[in-house]
């Protein structure tokens, strides 16, 4: 091969040479760093550089550096209800007057009034969108939600609190009751008060959600530079394994395993460039293979199938000479896993039940993307209670599929075959029983992942 080797650790390494025994599968954790090591010297070698995509299509994405806003939030200082622009001065309470007592005051007079109301002259509506004239004192302006202050205003008077407590149409000419003792700043949304000019606005790392990009757009940013995805060329093999969508033929199965893996590596934040389903034969997989790394360039390449003993084991069999390790991690579904470079790029090898190909994923790829690559989705990890016993082989570590539940508990989902897709579809955790772990009791407490 044309590339350099990558590590993939030394504990318990199982070479794929069944007539030399080997020392025994790899633990768990000596594979998770093993797969994380595989990534981060690739990426070393290869430091992805940021892109700079539309806004409107940064769902998911991570943000590359900080975002400072390039502007006050809200932009200008405006009103938070419908009602009347004014001088809190002019609604202070009259001294010497008490609640009860009313006075009048005409159009452009004097404001006059008491503890239960001042009457000012009406100015110009102000609707949304446009620039009102300053605020002469004693005057109050008809002002909408979200629309400019004008200048001299420093309070709102919402209109239900007025008299009359609907507007008069624009133009007409009036005076309006309002409360007295209006403080400064009451229904006033200043300018730069949610974010000002030049502050931080969204951290660099940043898994952009609805929420981040609702604040860019609103900031008035279209594009943002991002965290580029891992690449990935996605590969399953097997003569018995059909598109969906196709008719099966005798001893024909429907390919589950690449809407798994896209659909996982896409919500962890990679990209799949091409995905083939592709036979048994290793010559074709590997002319293949190496014409699609040629051609795409990616940064990853992940099968699945085609890595245990069997007599057809495409991906064993075409990689035999490459840099590629096939071993047996202490994993139940899961165990057999391939792992190496081929033409330098970072291989893995998952098996094909689906259910261990997902699994695979979620212990050894996700968390791997989540450290190496800088795009934060690793899963998240909480104690539950077991609704019934957990038998788990010797020597392994089992997950299980489970319904994790509000209460805090789990409820295992199905058995511990990998081709059960059913349970796997009603399951929304993953149950971690360690190795060491052979029996565990109804009410039990365990980790598992939550999934979804
Ligand atoms: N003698 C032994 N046999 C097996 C061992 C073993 O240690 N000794 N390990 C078993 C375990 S555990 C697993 S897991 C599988 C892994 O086998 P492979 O990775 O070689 O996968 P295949 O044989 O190609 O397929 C296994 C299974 O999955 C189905 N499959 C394959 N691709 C897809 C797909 N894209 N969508 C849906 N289903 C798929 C395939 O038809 C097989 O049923 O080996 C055990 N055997
Ligand atoms: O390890 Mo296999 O993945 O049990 O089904």
């Amino acid at each position: 091969m044309s590339g350099q080797s990558a590590p993939q650790g030394t504990e318990g390494t199982d070479t794929g040479t069944d007539a030399v025994p080997g020392p025994g599968p790899r633990s768990v954790a000596a594979h998770q760093a093993a797969v994380a090591e595989l990534l981060r010297h690739w990426f070393e070698a290869h430091p992805p550089a940021a892109e700079t995509v539309p806004v409107a299509e940064a769902a998911g994405r991570v943000l590359a550096a900080d975002v400072h806003a390039p502007g006050n939030l809200p932009p200008f200082t405006n009103s938070q209800m419908d009602g009347y622009a004014v001088r809190s001065a002019d609604l202070a309470m009259p001294a010497g007057e008490s609640a009860g007592e009313s006075a009048a005051a005409g159009p452009g007079g004097p404001a006059a009034g008491s503890a239960a109301g001042i009457r000012l002259a009406t100015a110009a509506h102000i609707p949304a969108g446009s620039a009102p004239p300053p605020l002469q004192p004693g005057t109050a302006a008809p002002v909408m939600t979200g629309a400019m202050l004008p200048e001299g205003a420093d309070a709102v008077v919402p209109i239900e609190a007025c008299d009359p407590d609907h507007f008069l149409p624009a133009g007409t000419a009036g005076s309006v009751q309002l409360p007295a003792g209006i403080p400064p700043g009451r229904f006033v949304r200043r300018a730069g008060s949610d974010i000002a000019a030049g502050a931080l606005a969204l951290s660099g790392g940043t898994v952009l959600g609805t929420l981040q990009l609702g604040l860019l757009a609103g900031l008035g940013l279209d594009r943002v530079a991002v965290r580029p995805r891992t690449r990935v060329l996605l590969l399953t093999t097997g003569d018995e394994v059909r598109e969906p969508g196709q008719p099966l033929g005798p001893g024909q199965i429907h390919d589950a395993n690449t809407t798994l893996l896209r659909s996982s590596l896409e919500a962890a934040g990679a990209r799949v460039l091409r995905s083939r389903i592709l036979a048994d034969s290793p010559a074709e997989f590997l002319e293949r293979l190496r014409a699609d790394i040629a051609a795409d360039a990616p940064d990853l390449v992940l099968t699945s199938g085609g890595i245990s003993k069997g007599a057809y084991e495409v991906v064993r069999q075409a990689l035999a000479a490459a840099e590629v390790r096939f071993l047996s991690v202490a994993m139940q579904p899961g165990g057999p896993q391939g792992i190496g470079t081929v033409d330098g790029v970072p291989f893995l090898g998952f098996p094909g039940n689906p259910v261990s190909s997902l699994v695979s994923f979620e212990m050894f790829l996700r968390p791997a993307l989540a450290a190496v690559t800088g795009t934060p989705r690793p899963r998240v990890q909480v104690q539950a209670r077991l609704t019934e016993p957990l038998q788990s082989p010797p020597g392994k570590h089992q997950i299980r599929r489970g319904r994790y539940c509000p209460d805090g508990t789990v409820v295992p989902v199905g058995g511990p075959g990998s081709h059960l897709m059913h349970a796997l579809a009603s399951s929304n955790a993953l149950i971690l029983v360690p190795v060491g772990t052979e029996k565990l009791p109804e009410g039990a407490e365990v980790t598992v992942l939550l999934v979804d």
